[in-house]
């Protein structure tokens, strides 16, 4: 059984892959959060940003295998066929690894699409994935050390770029933590960027044009 928050087709906002239409299948529950907030000024991730709680959200459900899974990503594409680019999944919550298993990847590979996870590298992944996107997380050790992307959430005390920077990943982004002092985390990671240039600026281009 999945359970899943909800399933939405927009644009990936974030990483090497921002701008790229793709169907969001946002997992609920994490391990770093209940996702109450009464619970966030003791979660070890204290700064999430998203509502992965329960199943009520828009496509969301609880989805009983892997072919419902996949049917239900692929009810939500809405791009047309075309020969040099695949539909795309981005698995995420939540935590995504805590129920993304073999039999999941499978069925959405057989769906046709290339299958991407947003994750905070606590867990293992499963094999087959086509993207993985990690983004550690203070207090909460990273046990998936190699993929595509390392989108590091800036600042975080003890969690410093330069914890990370010799992990086996194709990217390095930091990405300024949302919140009261957005302003001031942006300008803090382009100074920290173009003081330390194997590292680039990962925004989040959804929430300056208002899609989801
Ligand atoms: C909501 S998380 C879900 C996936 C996974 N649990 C993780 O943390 O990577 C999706 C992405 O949003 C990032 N994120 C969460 N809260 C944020 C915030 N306040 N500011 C910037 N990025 C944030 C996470 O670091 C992660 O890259
Ligand atoms: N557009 C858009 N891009 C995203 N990239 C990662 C997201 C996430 O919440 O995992 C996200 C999201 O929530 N929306
Ligand atoms: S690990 Fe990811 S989903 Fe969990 S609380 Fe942190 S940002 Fe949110
Ligand atoms: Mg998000």
């Amino acid at each position: 059984m999945y359970r899943v928050k909800e399933i939405f087709y927009t644009l990936q906002g974030e990483g090497s892959h921002a701008g790229r239409p793709a169907v969001f299948c946002r997992f609920t529950s994490c391990n770093l959060w209940t996702g109450r907030e009464k619970d966030r000024h003791r979660a070890i991730c204290q700064f999430c940003d998203t509502d992965f709680v329960g199943t009520d959200g828009p496509g969301g459900g609880r989805f009983h295998t892997a072919a419902d899974l996949a049917s239900a990503v692929t009810r939500a594409w809405a791009g047309e066929p075309h020969e040099r680019s695949k539909p795309y999944v981005v698995c995420t919550g939540g935590e995504p690894l805590l129920q993304l298993d073999d039999d999941a990847v499978h069925a959405l590979h057989d769906a046709g699409f290339e299958v991407a996870v947003e994750t905070n590298g606590t867990q293992p992944a499963p094999a087959g994935l086509d993207w993985i996107c990690v983004s550690p997380k203070a207090g909460a050790p990273v046990v998936l050390t190699r993929g595509h992307d390392l989108k590091l959430v800036f600042p975080q005390v003890g969690a410093e770029p330069e914890m990370f920077e010799d992990l086996e990943f194709e990217h390095f982004m930091l990405q300024p933590m949302d919140g009261p002092a957005r302003v001031a985390n942006t300008e803090a990671a382009v100074r920290y960027c173009m003081k330390h240039p194997q590292w680039r600026l990962s925004l989040q281009t959804h929430k300056y044009i208002g899609i989801a």
